[in-house]
């Protein structure tokens, strides 16, 4: 067991801080990044994580109670008041979407600006996920803090001039190597105890925050003449189906199938990242949301609706369209249209068009499909997010 009393701490290691806001993105990106910077760089990676809880939603195996453990020579430490007491500094410190430090911390920072500048860590804020075109000229900015200090804002992004987007390094060869033999996801679908899903039948994942969208859709898919089986982990998503469940979202269990005409919905456990991501290549069309379903989505070379997490002042249909028109760049207009007014719609909440636009892009399945396998390594843009940030540290 992990005990920052005990542990030397090695002084290049990095900490990362994460506040979970709510649901599971914020710890999701956190702790994809923090396994990389173990696996591929060696680095020793500390990650704060206020809300345990939340977290082992995503790492069955974590302890909620316990204030340090080690998982993939990542140490997680329970951000608490005392814990935060225990901070040694290290080379990098990275807050995540704005989360803030405690004072505790900034006040030693301080003090080692004084006494030893050049051991300071080189303090970063990761921000969120954004398509837009302003993320260019605001990646990498210092900022001076009240306290002296500097902080760097560290903007990931989808163009060079980013700090990219967050992607192992061997991922897309094991996806491949997945998704070349079928066997592997009907071996996925027996493990998760899921029943009645052969080879040829259509394949739909789920995991969105509420919407009639989603209503309206499986209704119609409900009276098409083929299976189709919607594969939902327990959450968000069935609040907007209450009206065709067979009992209250509260009684639904991992594990239950319920028929709906032909479509079977099959309620899933939540799993490890590595699981979702098996799921999300082993489907036919993923539904997700939010920052890292969003990004692992697109990495599945699967096509996809995005949900995006709902900002004040329907700010999130702007990062939406930034992010529709750069994926539908090479798109052929017939093929865009119909995609980006589906995701508009079901983001919308309009049932009407969310329903005509998929009937529309259903003849258009394999092409959609075509330029989902080319995109991934256009988004790239040939360098992932833990490359880029190693090198953004080694140039300050
Ligand atoms: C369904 C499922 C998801 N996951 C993981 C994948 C992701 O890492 C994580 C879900 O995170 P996201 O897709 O980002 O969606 P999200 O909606 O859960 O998270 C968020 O979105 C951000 C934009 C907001 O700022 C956050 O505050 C937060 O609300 O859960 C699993 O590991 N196993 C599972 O079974």
């Amino acid at each position: 067991m992990l005990d920052l009393d005990s542990t030397p701490i090695n002084a290049n290691h990095w900490d990362i801080f994460c506040v979970v806001v709510d649901n599971y993105g914020d710890i999701g990106v956190t702790w994809r990044l923090a396994k990389q910077l173990a696996a591929e760089y060696a680095i020793t990676v500390n990650l704060w994580v206020d809300d345990l809880n939340s977290f082992s939603h995503i790492l069955p195996k974590l302890d909620p109670c316990r204030t340090y453990q080690t998982f993939y020579d990542v140490n997680i430490i329970h951000w608490n008041e005392s814990s935060t007491e225990k901070y040694v500094s290290g080379s990098c410190l990275i807050e995540a979407f704005a989360c803030e430090i405690p004072s505790s911390i900034i006040q030693k920072l301080t003090k080692l600006k004084q006494d030893s500048p050049a051991k300071l860590p080189i303090w970063l804020n990761l921000e969120y996920l954004s398509a837009e075109d302003w993320v260019e000229g605001c990646h990498g900015l210092p900022s001076c803090q009240t306290s002296g200090l500097q902080k760097y804002f560290y903007l990931p992004g989808f163009t060079d001039k980013t700090g990219g987007l967050i992607c192992e390094q061997n991922l897309f060869s094991l996806r491949d190597s997945w998704q070349s033999d079928k066997a592997n996801k009907l071996a996925l679908f027996a493990e998760l105890g899921l029943s009645g899903i052969e080879a040829e039948h259509r394949v739909i994942s789920v995991f969105s925050y509420e919407t009639p969208s989603l209503l309206a859709l499986i209704q119609s898919w409900q009276t098409q003449n083929d299976p189709i089986h919607v594969l939902i982990p327990k959450g968000r998503s069935l609040n907007s189906l209450t009206s065709i469940l067979p009992c209250s979202v509260n009684e639904v269990v991992a594990g239950q199938q319920i028929t709906l005409g032909n479509v079977t919905l099959h309620i899933l456990p939540m799993t490890d990242q590595q699981g979702y991501d098996r799921l999300l290549w082993s489907c036919d069309f993923n539904i997700v949301r939010g920052e890292d379903s969003f990004l692992r989505a697109q990495w599945a070379a699967k096509p996809f609706i995005w949900h995006i997490y709902p900002q004040e002042d329907d700010y999130h249909l702007i990062k939406l369209e930034a992010f529709m028109q750069i994926y539908c760049d090479n798109l052929a207009p017939d093929l865009a249209k119909p995609w980006c007014e589906l995701n508009l719609s079901f983001n919308q909440g309009d049932q009407i068009d969310t329903v005509n636009h998929w009937q529309k892009l259903e003849f258009n399945h394999l092409p959609l499909l075509q330029h989902a396998k080319k995109w991934p390594m256009t988004a790239l843009n040939s360098a992932d997010l833990a490359s880029r940030l190693v090198q953004f540290m080694k140039s300050r």
